[in-house]
């Protein structure tokens, strides 16, 4: 008989999305990890019946920058406090004309131009290759297009997004390089989070809000911080009426992702178990539970 899991849906709150209003029995709990301490508290509640967690991805008053984020304490809280998906609201910037500001997109590709952030839970002592190929839950997608759907938010269902380092912004010639190369929007976030929630086997998807056109726009200035904070105000606001419209279409007790994402680790480890660091397997005591 397969198992029958009661979700909890754990939001990770970018740019301007530091709070979720309307829950019951609101809740902010401080939850400390092996891989050390998450971005800030973690509100736990309850919202059309179904339990929720948020965590504001740069703390709550944004003292965080991207690379400084402990994204694997901060996938490893939220599993930790039992959350068994992950849904991503992030600010980004359109590398397409037909995405403007203010527009939503669901995107399901990566491209990790990332290169000072801890990737992995895993390494010397317990080596393990989870499959990123499909990094976005397509149950989890259909749920927020179906909400955005609902709420008439204008939308569009797939896209690339571009995870850059930063802090700072891109220069015209990358903005132009990754056009060239296809993709759709850019930030500075979404991995390794991605990477990290597939190895903790939570199934993981994000509603990227567009705020700029970064820099290669001929009719647009360069983005500038204080552009994206005026637009995500008017996004925050519809960013909280898709996370009500969303969490009744994910709250019902269900089996097993069709997608695999909660057995992402069946074939993953290779370390032999005589080979095992046990310092390494106490720290994965949560994220590789399942499997350890
Ligand atoms: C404030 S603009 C740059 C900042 O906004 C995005 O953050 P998040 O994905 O957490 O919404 C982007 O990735 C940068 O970190
Ligand atoms: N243009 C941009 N580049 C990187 N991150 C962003 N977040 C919002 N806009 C962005």
């Amino acid at each position: 008989m397969p198992e029958t899991i009661t979700p909890m849906i754990g939001f990770i709150g970018g740019s301007g999305v530091y709070d979720l209003d309307g829950l019951e029995e609101r809740r902010w709990v401080r939850v400390s990890t092996p891989w050390g301490e998450p971005s800030d508290e973690i509100l736990t509640g309850v919202l059309s019946g179904v339990r929720v967690a948020f965590l504001p991805r740069h703390g709550r008053g944004h003292p965080t920058p991207p690379s400084a984020l402990n994204y694997r304490a901060n996938i490893d809280a939220m599993k930790r406090i039992g959350c068994t998906e992950l849904i991503s609201l992030s600010a980004v910037g359109s590398l397409k004309e037909e995405l403007p500001p203010g527009h939503f997109v669901i995107v399901d590709q990566f491209i990790d131009r990332t290169f000072a952030r801890e990737k992995s839970f895993f390494g010397p002592g317990c080596v393990a290759h989870v499959s990123v190929a499909h990094p976005v839950c397509p149950r989890l997608g259909d749920a927020l297009e179906a909400a955005a759907r609902e709420i008439a938010l204008p939308l569009t269902r797939g896209g690339t997004y571009l995870v850059m380092e930063g802090p700072q912004f891109s220069t015209r010639a990358e903005s132009l390089l990754y056009r060239q190369w296809g993709c759709d929007v850019i930030g500075m976030t979404n991995m390794p989070e991605a990477k990290l929630a597939r190895e903790a086997e939570l199934c993981y998807a994000t509603m990227a809000m567009v705020t700029d056109y970064d820099c290669w726009h001929p009719d647009h200035d360069h983005v500038t911080v204080e552009q994206v904070v005026k637009v995500l105000f008017g996004n925050a606001e519809r960013a909280r009426a898709l996370v009500k419209a969303v969490v009744p279409r994910l709250g019902a007790p269900r089996g097993p992702c069709p997608a695999g994402c909660d057995r992402a680790l069946d074939h993953a480890l290779i370390t032999a178990p005589e080979k095992r660091d046990p310092a390494l397997l106490a720290k994965l005591d949560v994220v590789a539970r399942r499997v350890l």
